[in-house]
C-alpha cells in the first residue's frame, strides 16, 4: 500500500453549495458574504482561524510559480489587497511578470475563493495610513526584516531589530516609527473571482466571475457567470 492510501482520510464535504440564484451580481458583495460569514463563524465556533489568510502565487522571470500565505488586508471593489515588503521575492516576481493568483480557504465551511488578475501597487497614502495602525513593534520590523533575504542567524535578525527599538522608541504615539519606504503592498486587478462550495460526492459547485468588460468589483456589468465543472 502506498503512504497516501494508508494515511488519506476520505471526508464528504456536506456543504450547501451555491446557486445561481443566491449569487450576489458582483463579485465584491459575494465575496464579502463569504469572508463575513468566515469571520462570525470563527468568532462563535473558533474552526476558521485566520479568516483571511491569502494564499498568494506568482510567477518569476523564469516563468517558475511561488506561493505564500500573507494576511488579506484589504477588500474593496478595486480588489483583495495584502501589505508587505515590496523588496521581497514576491515583490521581484510581481516586478517581473505582474500576474498574481490568490485563494481564501476555509475547510470548516467547505468553502473558497479564487482570485486571478494583475498586481497593483497600493498608493502611498493608503499604506501610510495602514502603517500607524500596526502595532510599535510590527512596525519596527518593518525596518528591521529585509524580507526575503538570507540573515546569518536569529542572533543577528534580533540585534537589528534593537537598534531601530532604539532609533524610534516607543511613544505611545502613531507616528514614532516612520513608514519604511519599502514598505507597502498589492491589491490585485482581477480577471476572475471564483467561488467553490464543497458538495457531497465531490460533485461541488463553482461559479466563476470572469471580467466581460470594464469595471469593478462592484460593477455587475463587467462580470458575467460561469459554472465550471468541478
Ligand atoms: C497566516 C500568515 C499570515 C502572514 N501574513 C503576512 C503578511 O500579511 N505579509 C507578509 O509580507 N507576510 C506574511 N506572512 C509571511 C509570508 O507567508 C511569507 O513568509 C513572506 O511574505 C515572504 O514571502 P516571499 O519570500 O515569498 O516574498 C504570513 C504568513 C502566515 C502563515
Amino acid at each position: 500500500m502506498t503512504y497516501a492510501a494508508r494515511v488519506i482520510v476520505h471526508t464528504d464535504y456536506a456543504g450547501e453549495g451555491l446557486t445561481e440564484a443566491a449569487l450576489a451580481p458582483a463579485p465584491l458583495e459575494q465575496v464579502r458574504r463569504w469572508v463575513d460569514a468566515a469571520r462570525r463563524r470563527q468568532a462563535e465556533r473558533g474552526d476558521v482561524p485566520e479568516p483571511t489568510a491569502l494564499s498568494v502565487a506568482t510567477v518569476d522571470a523564469s516563468g517558475v510559480p511561488d506561493v505564500r500565505t500573507v494576511l488579506m488586508r484589504f477588500l474593496d471593489a478595486r480588489g483583495p489587497g495584502f501589505v508587505t515588503d515590496l523588496r521581497s521575492a514576491k515583490g521581484a516576481e510581481i516586478a517581473a511578470t505582474g500576474g498574481v493568483a490568490a485563494a481564501l480557504t476555509w475547510p470548516a465551511m467547505y468553502q473558497a475563493v479564487r482570485f486571478r488578475g494583475r498586481a497593483v501597487e497600493i498608493g502611498r497614502d493608503e499604506i501610510a495610513e495602514y502603517f500607524t495602525g500596526r502595532p510599535w513593534g510590527s512596525r519596527i520590523s518593518a525596518w528591521a526584516s529585509h524580507q526575503s533575504i538570507p540573515v546569518a542567524d536569529r542572533a543577528t535578525l534580533e540585534a537589528v531589530y534593537d537598534r531601530y527599538a532604539a532609533l524610534y522608541p516607543d511613544t505611545g504615539s502613531a507616528t514614532d516609527v516612520p513608514l519604511p519606504d519599502h514598505w507597502g503592498g498589492w491589491r490585485i486587478d482581477c480577471a476572475e473571482v471564483e467561488l467553490w462550495a464543497g458538495r457531497r460526492n465531490r460533485l461541488h459547485d463553482r461559479l466563476v466571475y470572469v471580467r466581460v468588460g470594464p469595471g469593478d468589483l462592484a460593477d455587475a456589468d463587467a462580470w458575467e457567470v460561469r459554472r465550471r465543472q468541478p
